[in-house]
């Protein structure tokens, strides 16, 4: 299972509880390891990175064999390693997948979390609760694991290995908690992963994920954005986002950042206000969805800002962005006002 992050696994082969969640440990989307007991082999910050974990063969570095993950040294005496992580943003969680890909013989046994909400990064005495009881762990592998902690809020993790080894990524599935961030002209993006925002579905993503689009910041190269295969036959390529909150649309961003030679050569969007609809029905209905931008052409490597096109069409909770006829598109930023 490719399992990089909710941005880039087919939905089908996810558990639903993973369904309408973002990865609130996401390094791109400002995650980070603060703090931890022991990283001698291989560094905290790994256990974030966006990109599914890889193994080098014959890759070795000062301390010993280069892991892509998070790996403390072995351990000689009591205790247990931990790694304390600052979410993206404060959010409730539906789950978390402890990934040991490539750990085999420096697997921990077991992990456990405990999770705090803390405006700065918590001491040694802050208050951790029990989030996930010890739970056995095996050797290269995704761990996909439900969390039922109802409506807490948290905006540290700490994960704990029993006794010590290596974990290649920690992702946090759940959804952001409070207010969004308001732009200077009072609007919102509400196609802002950061805000909620997440991808429902999509005909093709062969070179680069939905997600990316949602990501903040600008694409940092050509694999940072939504690209699909060039399209063979008669036809247009399309994704579904759902909207962090519903909202009414009045400024759309669409920036073509490092694609030249593969930009859409037209973009248009649809909209509608549908929440709580499965994604077969979105699907299947997106095709009549009123029109939100018509066909606009676009440039290569080029912020598209646009205004004047955009309908006004009220509150609406999703969107289809349409490619005409494929390419790549690096970032989709709705500027609205929440309803
Ligand atoms: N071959 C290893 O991976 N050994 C050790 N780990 C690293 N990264 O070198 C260990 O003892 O876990």
């Amino acid at each position: 299972m490719d399992n990089t992050s909710f941005l880039t696994a087919p939905a089908a082969e996810l558990p639903a509880w993973t369904q309408q969640q973002i990865n609130l440990a996401d390094a791109r989307l400002g995650a980070e390891a603060v703090a931890c007991s022991d990283d001698f082999f291989a560094p905290m910050s790994r256990l974030l990175q966006a990109p599914a974990a890889i193994f080098v063969p014959g890759k070795y570095d000062a301390h010993g064999k280069w892991m892509d993950g998070w790996e403390s040294r072995r351990k000689r005496g009591p205790g247990h390693d931990w790694c304390v992580v600052r979410l993206a943003r404060p959010g409730r969680l539906a789950g978390v997948d402890i990934d040991t890909s490539f750990f085999t013989g420096n697997y921990p046994p077991a992990a456990s979390l405990d999770g705090c909400r803390a405006g700065r990064d918590p001491q040694d005495a802050a208050s951790w609760e029990p989030v996930l009881a010890p739970t056995p762990l095996g050797g290269n592998r995704h761990h996909l694991i439900e969390i039922a902690s109802g409506d807490a809020v948290f905006s540290h993790l700490r994960l704990n290995i029993l006794p010590d080894g290596g974990v290649a990524r920690l992702r946090v599935y759940g959804r952001p908690a409070g207010e969004p961030e308001v732009a200077a002209d009072g609007l919102v993006d509400l196609a802002a992963a950061l805000n909620g925002a997440w991808p429902v579905s999509w005909n093709d993503q062969h070179f680069g994920v939905v997600g990316n689009l949602l990501l903040p910041g600008r694409g940092i190269d050509m694999g940072d954005g939504w690209e699909t295969r060039r399209r063979r036959e008669p036809g247009f390529d399309w994704c579904i986002v759902a909207l962090g909150r519903p909202g009414t649309i009045r400024r759309i961003e669409l920036d073509t950042a490092h694609f030249k030679g593969n930009f859409p050569d037209r973009c248009s969007l649809q909209a509608v206000h549908a929440p709580g609809m499965s994604r077969e029905a979105l699907v299947t209905q997106s095709q009549f969805w009123p029109t939100l931008l018509p066909e606009t052409p676009m440039r290569a490597d080029h912020l598209h800002l646009l205004t004047d096109a955009v309908a006004a069409l009220g509150a609406v909770s999703h969107v289809r962005l349409n490619l005409h006829p494929d390419g790549g598109v690096s970032r989709l930023r709705l500027w609205g006002e929440p309803a």
